[in-house]
């Protein structure tokens, strides 16, 4: 009588706090066998990013086809840039049992928030331990030029507005730490009730019907 679906788990919160840093040192053991959703994106590719693997980068006509055929459960404009999450390979890798991480930013979560079942995802905020840490983060990255970062920032602060609509907050201040946090997280959502009592109450049912033939 266990939970055999695979959850949906949101990892969000604002750009810099260490969404891809904790996400792959979840990944690094990954016992659980979860599963990443690579994105989609218009965003120029980064050095050391590789395609497919960080990202599908494409081009705004090729996204746009995307919306268009409808192959995407969420999507959404940061920073100049389409951002969205492709629908098929999640749905076969849910059925499949694996748990699926997306990693998105605010807009797109609570569009997710709006599309799924409560009992089939888990949203996470990931926080950092204050505003001028976020920043410098973001600064000694070195990905983006100052004024990028400015919009970022401008658009972290309204982000860490929206936490009340998540599930959990982590607060990102040792990797580590948050890793443990997201894991229990985890594992707590598969033993909640409301993930077994359907498949339960099938099994109930088949049985009883057996039991009169
Ligand atoms: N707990 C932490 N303490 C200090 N630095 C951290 C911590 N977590 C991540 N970092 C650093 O912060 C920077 C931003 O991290 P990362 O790129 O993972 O953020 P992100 O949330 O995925 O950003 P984006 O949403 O823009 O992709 C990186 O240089 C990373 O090494
Ligand atoms: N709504 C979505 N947001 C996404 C998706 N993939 C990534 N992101 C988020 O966009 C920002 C910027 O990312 P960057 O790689 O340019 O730094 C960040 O918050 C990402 O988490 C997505 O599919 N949908």
């Amino acid at each position: 009588m266990s939970d055999t679906r695979g959850l949906l788990i949101v990892l969000s919160g604002p750009s810099g706090v260490g969404k891809g840093t904790v996400r792959a040192a979840i990944f690094e053991d990954n016992p659980y066998g979860y599963v990443y959703s690579v994105s989609a994106t218009t965003r120029q590719q980064r050095p050391g990013e590789i395609d497919g693997k960080d990202y599908h980068f494409m081009s705004r006509e090729a996204f746009e086809a995307l919306i268009e055929q409808e192959a995407l459960l969420e999507y959404a404009q940061y920073v100049g840039n389409y951002y969205g999450t492709p629908m098929a390979k999640i749905e076969e890798d849910l059925a499949a049992g694996h748990d699926v991480f997306l990693e998105i930013e605010v807009q797109g979560a609570l569009k997710v928030r709006e599309r799924v079942n409560r009992e089939d995802a888990v949203f996470i905020f990931l926080a950092p331990p204050n505003l001028t840490e976020l920043e410098g983060r973001l600064v000694e990255r070195g990905t983006d030029a100052q004024s990028v970062i400015y919009e970022r920032m401008q658009r972290a602060c309204e982000e860490i507005d929206m936490m009340q609509y998540y599930d959990y907050v982590v607060v990102n201040d040792q990797v580590p730490k948050a890793v443990a946090k997201i894991n229990a997280i985890i594992q707590s959502e598969h033993l909640k009730v409301e993930r077994v009592v359907d498949r339960i109450h099938a099994e109930i049912h088949q049985y009883l019907q057996g039991g009169n033939d």
